[in-house]
């Protein structure tokens, strides 16, 4: 039996998922269909009987307001709700803004593969006067500019995610909380990554639909012993294939 449970959604479809530009760390907001995919994940979450205690989300609007959606479904308004940069969207650095199958047209499929997907191979740097540059982004403000990234592969979210996991979550969880974590495809790559240790070659095949809810149990040492979606298959695997679709060239 499951010691503990932990469920992931991404957030629901954005303006630039729905206008597919590499989006990253751009404070998109949902779309229309964005906003009902939140609102229906908080009803399979309620549904299935899930309740939590505390939540975790991004600085991005995106998957703030997937969350709050949730909660709204839930009843669930008064829980402790953590924001925080390290659940952020893998920042794409020079691509945040293009289309992905614009880029894919002029670039190559394979090239737009290997910067959405390759483990270990950032995207172009971002340029000093690129409209999304964190360092004058007011979020980010306290930060230490060395911190603060211009581009980023999966690797690199994958260490900036594992000390909130370490510090925060995994306490929470061990504390007996029930924990929802509203995020972004690549940091949901990331955790699931660093759980199910998803060798560097095979993450390159993994793609999370928006507004699903993945449901993780794992046992006392925290090692996922099963993992599903709150959605029939079909749904799930035409989701999945319509976000790894969004890099080929039309
Ligand atoms: O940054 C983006 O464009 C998407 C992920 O894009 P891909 O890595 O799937 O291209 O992030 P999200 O919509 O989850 O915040």
């Amino acid at each position: 039996m499951a010691a503990y449970k932990i469920v992931l959604v991404r957030h629901g479809e954005s303006e630039w998922n729905l206008e597919n530009r590499f989006c990253g760390w751009h404070d998109a907001d949902l779309s229309a269909k964005g906003v009902q995919e939140a609102h229906q994940a908080g009803k399979s979450l309620k549904e299935a009987g899930f309740t939590f205690d505390v939540a975790f989300t991004s600085v991005l609007k995106r998957a703030i307001k997937t969350l709050f959606f949730i909660q709204e479904e839930l009843d669930l308004h008064w829980i402790p709700v953590t924001k925080t940069w390290r659940l952020n969207e893998r920042m794409y650095g020079g691509l945040q803004g293009l289309n992905k199958s614009e880029t894919a047209a002029k670039h190559g499929e394979d090239q737009v593969k290997v910067w959405r997907r390759a483990y270990d191979i950032p995207p172009p740097v971002m340029d000093a006067d690129h409209p999304d540059l964190p360092e004058k982004d007011a979020r980010y403000a306290s930060f230490d500019r060395a911190v603060l990234p211009r581009t980023e592969c999966l690797k690199d979210t994958v260490e900036r995610f594992l000390p909130f996991w370490h510090d925060t979550v995994v306490p929470a969880l061990k504390g007996g909380k029930k924990v929802l974590i509203a995020a972004h495809g690549n940091s949901i790559r990331a955790l699931v990554k660093y759980l199910d240790k998803v060798p560097d070659n095979e993450i390159v095949e993994l793609n999370i639909p928006t507004g699903i809810p993945l449901v993780y149990e794992l046992d006392a040492d925290l090692k996922p012993i099963k993992h599903y979606y709150l959605a029939d298959e079909a749904t799930v695997n035409a989701a999945i294939n319509a976000v790894a679709n969004q890099g080929k060239a039309k």
